[in-house]
């Protein structure tokens, strides 16, 4: 095979690009990258580095890398010899600079010295062998800039030295340079296949415009650019973000009853005798009972009506009561069918202020008198035993006749619409559901005692149909709604616990590791 076969062929523009930058930048790597087509794999690209010297008679002896030399760039047929050179400072590159008609000058973006050295040593010394030899700077290694630096150099353990994250050079440091010697800039990767093309068809294109201006004659040169920009590197899409559910306990909540027991976002707390405390959840006990409906909506409405009720003089807040009325009847609003103990709560103190005389000035309701089993009633900032979080809940006192273990057992029922048949104390929660008017509990104690157990699954399941009808009220009207969830065309109002207990990237949302867990607003995007 003939060799210098490209130097003889007409209008074939055989161009020799040299190589020159540090040790270990990658220079060998990207000329195998563009003369035999190299890829390499992480392993190898992390392997120790031995320096080397890509032999330029590759051109002779291998056909592929001859057939790969070739190119046509700007409709110019071109073939490209690139000559390795050893990055050792004080080696002699004579040899190499002499008759070269393009320099390709590396450094590597993961090595600030070898960009130092571009300034300090390697433009210099072009200038001395080839004063008017195009150059061109490479930023080598650009895939660095990208990867995970510790796993890199934990692969690269123990022979080389670490690359820090200060280390990277950011591309604006390449050009910077690249700008005071008057020269193109180019970056690449051999590991991601990126921008060895951009490289070597711009060299070609420095090599012949200088060839043009000396061999004007050259006609088939007319047509050949300045070397062009570099289109910007798209770094690898980063993995999606991984969100992981808190394993904590509350995102073990899966039923109403675990609810209970994590009281997550609780709304609401009994004090029972002995300072025992309950934490609960006003949607819970209001969509399961009458009772617990009327109280809360009476505080709710209160709440909403501070005005009213302390500026209408001497008419007893009647329209305020009234609608306390109970969930279960159709009790018209005319005040007839008020109920008497709902009417002790709204007493005028004196004839000039209207002060409800069961409400004192630290905004307590005496409940003692509206119905059995209650004392009072007031707000209250709390830490919340779950998520630690302080919030303002409604804490209920009970009356000392209702015991702590019965009391729960009935809260229990309210939340999932079951009793358990071994319960201890049942007459006692038989006498809590009956102050309570929880009926349908009252009736499964009864059962149990008469060893019909049986027919309580049907109590349960009654139970949550009309519970689902009562939330499904509560919903469309935003009664007990705790947050409100922001869209594009309008805002939901809903309930805190029904989320966590229906869905567990709410439960984790509200359960205290999120921003939403203290907020009563959800922004959906
Ligand atoms: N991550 C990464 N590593 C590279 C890249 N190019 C080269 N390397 C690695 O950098 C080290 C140096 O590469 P070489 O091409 O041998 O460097 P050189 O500039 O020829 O070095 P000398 O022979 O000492 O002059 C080797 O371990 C390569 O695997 C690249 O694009 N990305």
């Amino acid at each position: 095979m003939d060799t210098d076969m490209d130097y003889e062929r007409p209008n074939v523009e055989t161009i020799k690009c040299v190589v020159v930058g540090d040790n270990a930048v990658g220079k060998t790597r990207l000329i195998c990258a563009r003369a035999c087509n190299t890829t390499l794999t992480q392993y190898q690209l992390l392997a120790t580095h031995v320096p080397t010297v890509w032999a330029i008679d590759q051109y002779r002896v291998c056909q592929e890398v001859l057939e790969r030399s070739r190119d046509v760039v700007d409709e110019v047929s071109v073939s490209l010899r690139l000559w390795d050179t050893f990055g050792d400072h004080h080696k002699d590159r004579r040899f190499a600079y002499g008759r070269s008609d393009v320099v390709v000058l590396c450094f590597s973006i993961a090595n600030p010295n070898s960009l130092n050295h571009v300034k300090t040593m390697w433009a210099q010394e072009i200038k001395h062998f080839c004063p008017r030899t195009p150059v061109i700077l490479v930023g080598c290694q650009l895939d660095l800039r990208y990867a995970d630096l510790e796993a890199v150099n934990r692969a690269r353990r123990p022979l080389a030295r670490p690359i820090k994250r200060g280390d990277i050079l950011p591309p604006e440091k390449g050009r910077e340079v690249a700008k005071e010697l008057g020269i193109p800039y180019y970056e690449t990767s051999v590991f991601d296949q990126f921008g060895i093309k951009d490289v070597f068809d711009n060299a070609i294109r420095a090599a012949l415009i200088s060839r043009r201006h000396l061999q004007f004659w050259k006609s088939h040169l007319k047509r050949v650019q300045r070397p062009l920009l570099q289109a910007p590197f798209l770094p690898p899409k980063s993995p999606p973000p991984v969100i992981k559910i808190p394993d904590s306990s509350e995102s073990t909540i899966n039923d109403a009853g675990d609810l209970l027991d994590n009281p997550l976002c609780a709304d609401v707390m009994f004090v029972l005798q002995d300072q025992k405390q309950i934490f609960a959840h006003k949607i819970y006990l209001a969509t399961s009972s009458s009772k617990f409906y009327d109280l809360f909506l009476m505080e709710h409405e209160e709440s909403q009506n501070p005005v009213e009720r302390f500026c209408k003089k001497d008419k007893p807040t009647k329209d305020l009561l009234l609608r306390t009325l109970s969930l279960d009847t159709d009790e018209d609003t005319d005040g007839a069918s008020l109920k008497p103990a709902n009417a002790c709560l709204r007493i005028s103190k004196s004839d000039d202020t209207l002060l409800t005389s069961d409400c004192d000035e630290e905004g307590f309701v005496a409940l003692s008198s509206w119905s059995k089993g209650f004392h009072s009633m007031h707000q209250e900032l709390m830490v919340n035993p779950v998520s630690n979080r302080t919030c303002s809940v409604t804490v209920v006192r009970m009356d000392s006749s209702v015991q702590y273990g019965p009391f729960k057992t009935v809260l229990r029922f309210l939340y999932t619409g079951q009793l358990d048949e071994n319960e201890k104390g049942l007459m006692r929660v038989a006498q809590i559901a009956e102050i309570l008017e929880v009926f349908d509990l009252r009736m499964m104690v009864e059962n149990i005692t008469n060893k019909e157990a049986f027919m309580n699954q049907e109590i349960t399941k009654a139970f949550h149909v009309r519970k689902a009808n009562r939330i499904k009220e509560c919903l469309s009207k935003s009664t007990f709604s705790d947050v409100t969830f922001k869209l594009d065309d309008g805002s939901i109002n809903a309930h805190k616990p029904l989320l966590i207990c229906s869905c567990e990237w709410m439960a984790a949302m509200f359960g205290g590791s999120f921003v939403e867990s203290a907020n009563n607003e959800v922004y959906t995007y």
